[in-house]
């Protein structure tokens, strides 16, 4: 068979093998990610028809107002992990608290958590502009059949067994990784079926596309200011595009298939820049990672972070490794 008409079951069951613990469970756990993606590309799609785009009149932990298609998302999501009794616990950006899924039932002998971002680039949801969901996966580290605990959920990103995103865009693709390289599968809707579309994906060693709020330019730290003005330089290969789609994944995915470099720096304003550690930085470093890219936080390898919150933020320099590696060192030169 064709390795581009694989579909993402076949993809799973075939790599299966590969995973040292391959138990099977991780397996069942990326399926149930991936029948939630298709619950949920069908109700973004058909956000403008219905009464689901706009807020749906709460905050979120964060104080951001949750939007009607983050709720909705949210919960297809955790449905999708808890009726099937593959995780012991769950931690969302929607939910205050992590969620232990009967995980003090002796019966519950499952061994992984998940922590997720239903829908990143909440800004744009009402807007038609693309929109996304990021995935982490760690084994549990307290006893399986325990109760699950939040030393479960607060690992360094280098402990993942698996991360990634879907991106619901002109189409939609799941992204993601176990270890062994990034794959991605595109969604043909007429059938329903994932199908292996951009194997080894890998970020270009550098690129021409930096992605950044300027918006926020005159908060930014002297480094981040001086790397901007590198950016738009007439010298070299420079001036790059400024591209910033304000959807971290689908800015970080064009950057991956283009070269680029994703920003979203600490300012005066936010002290440790927006983006949460655990469930939008950590996926997408280990994404990086896989693909020959970088992560930091302008000085640290995201991956190497010890979180101490849930909801804990850090800022992110994340894509093409030469641009990331300009960026720290504008950073290191003026912090
Ligand atoms: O509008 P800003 O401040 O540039 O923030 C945009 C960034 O925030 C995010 O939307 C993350 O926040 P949400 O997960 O709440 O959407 C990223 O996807 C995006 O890159």
């Amino acid at each position: 068979m064709d390795k581009k008409n694989k579909t993402l079951g076949e993809f799973i069951i075939e790599h299966q093998t590969a995973f040292q613990y391959s138990s099977g469970e991780l397996s069942k756990l990326i399926n149930a990610i991936r029948l939630a993606a298709k619950v949920v590309n069908h109700e973004v799609n058909k956000a403008g028809l219905v009464d689901i785009l706009g807020a749906a009149g709460d905050t979120n932990i964060q104080g951001e107002n949750q939007q009607k298609l983050d709720v909705l998302a949210n919960e297809k999501f955790i449905q999708a992990l808890k009726n099937r009794e593959i995780v012991c616990g769950i931690a969302s950006e929607e939910e205050d608290d992590f969620i232990s899924v009967n995980s003090n039932d002796k019966q519950n002998q499952n061994k992984y958590v998940v922590l997720i971002d239903p829908l990143d680039g909440s800004s744009n949801i009402d807007v038609n502009v693309s929109v996304g969901t990021i995935f982490s996966i760690y084994r549990r580290i307290t006893p399986v059949g325990t109760p699950v605990t939040i030393e479960d959920f607060l690992q360094p990103g280098k402990n993942q067994v698996a991360a990634g995103y879907i991106v619901y865009g002109t189409s939609t693709m799941l992204v993601y990784t176990t270890g062994n390289g990034v794959n991605g599968f595109t969604l043909n809707p007429a059938i329903g079926t994932f199908y292996l579309s951009h194997p080894n994906m890998e970020f270009p060693e550098t690129g021409k596309i930096y992605s950044v709020n300027e918006g926020n330019y005159i908060h930014f730290p002297q480094g981040v200011k001086d790397y901007i003005k590198y950016c738009q330089k007439e010298e070299d290969d420079r001036p790059y595009t400024s591209r910033y789609i304000g959807s971290l994944v689908s800015d970080f995915h064009r950057n991956m298939i283009k070269g680029g470099i994703y920003m979203y720096p600490k300012s005066s304003v936010a002290q440790n820049g927006k983006l949460r550690l655990l469930y939008e930085c950590n996926p997408m470093a280990y994404l990086a990672e896989q693909a020959n890219g970088k992560a930091s936080d302008g000085y640290r390898r995201i991956m190497e972070i010890e979180p101490s919150e849930l909801h804990e933020r850090v800022p992110f320099f994340c894509g093409s490794r030469k641009m990331v590696e300009k960026a720290e060192e504008f950073m290191a030169l003026k912090p």
